[in-house]
């Protein structure tokens, strides 16, 4: 089957900014993506690009076989951006009839309007909604044009938690039609709810790609934690299995690619280790793991590599 977009060895920068370097993705038709970095991490530059917003300096993308450029001329993408301004003055049936009318094949205003949950205030001037439904509005302005891919960035930033919860809500009815959606994200959870893959991106480059589980696990699936006296945290990192190390006044924490190993090679190496637990690691210290510079003796590249 046709990939629904792909992303070919991108690059670009800005001035010395080497924002985005060497990003490369497939995603299938009906894959819903969340692409999760830290601040600056290249999350929009790249969105930017898929978009045909922005050239890459090298690199190609394509969007179900097309240019971006030709893919948004066809109405094949709809897009929410982090900000986008909206008319003021326009109610919001009213801004939503005037992108129908830009879309040669639009979807129905009320149909658009229900679909974004933005019915209840349909009749309110944009300038008058608070950020969070403005936000919604702007994802019915993506929806208009029925598109087969929906790229969000930061779909959620201005929402509180109800209007979270009501936006996923929609999206999940959307993406249960079979499309396919690429959002970015700060919030690990709703890459963790939402998404089918999560591509984690740091300093510009993709560092973790895998269904949100593979992710967690390649990781290191374990942190082990442990009273080791005696113990360096060189040493530490160094023993089998283990993925990252810190040692704070004898009280160390491994995170394991293979916990089974490191309990092993941690008994073998220091057998007066004591009070030994080993927990499972969610996506959050994941994230942590592979999206912040380690401190010394933590050996993060060698996660990041399990993961490539
Ligand atoms: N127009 C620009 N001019 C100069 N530098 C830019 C420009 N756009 C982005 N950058 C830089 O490129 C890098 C990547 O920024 P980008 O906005 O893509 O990151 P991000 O992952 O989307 O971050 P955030 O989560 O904060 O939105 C940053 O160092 C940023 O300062």
């Amino acid at each position: 089957m046709a990939d629904a977009f792909s992303l070919e060895g991108l690059v670009k920068r800005f001035g010395d900014v080497l924002a985005v370097e060497d990003v490369s993705m497939r995603v299938a038709p009906g894959e819903v993506v969340a692409l999760l970095g830290p601040n600056g991490a290249g999350k929009s530059t790249t969105i930017d690009m898929l978009l045909g917003l922005s050239r890459p300096d090298d690199g190609r993308v394509r969007v179900a076989g097309l240019s971006a450029a030709e893919a948004m001329d066809r109405g094949m993408v709809g897009a929410m951006a982090q900000n986008g301004t909206l008319l003021r003055d326009a109610t919001v049936a009213e801004l939503v009839g005037l992108f129908a009318s830009l879309h040669r094949n639009p979807l129905p205003v009320r149909e658009v309007l229900k679909r974004a949950g933005v019915t209840e205030y349909a009749n309110r001037r944009c300038g008058k909604l608070s950020g969070g439904e403005q936000q919604r509005v702007r994802f019915a302005l993506a929806l208009v044009g029925d598109p087969d891919l929906l790229v969000l960035d930061e779909p959620t930033a201005a929402m509180d938690v109800d209007g979270r919860r009501r936006f996923w809500a929609s999206m999940r009815e959307y993406t249960e039609t079979g499309r396919t959606v690429l959002f970015a994200t700060h919030y690990l959870a709703e890459a963790e709810d939402y998404a089918d893959r999560v591509v984690l991106m740091r300093h510009g480059r993709v560092v973790a790609d895998g269904p949100v589980g593979e992710v967690r696990a390649a990781v290191a699936g374990r942190v082990l934690r442990a009273v080791v006296p005696d113990a360096t945290q060189t040493a530490l990192a160094a023993l089998p299995g283990v993925s990252r190390a810190v040692l704070r006044a004898g009280h160390a924490e491994l995170t394991c690619a293979d916990s089974d190993a490191a309990i092993r090679g941690l008994l073998r190496e220091f057998p007066l280790a004591a009070n030994i637990e080993i927990t499972a690691v969610g996506l959050e210290e994941a994230f942590i793991a592979l999206t912040t510079d380690a401190p010394e003796g933590q050996n993060t590249a060698e996660a990041e590599g399990a993961l490539r």
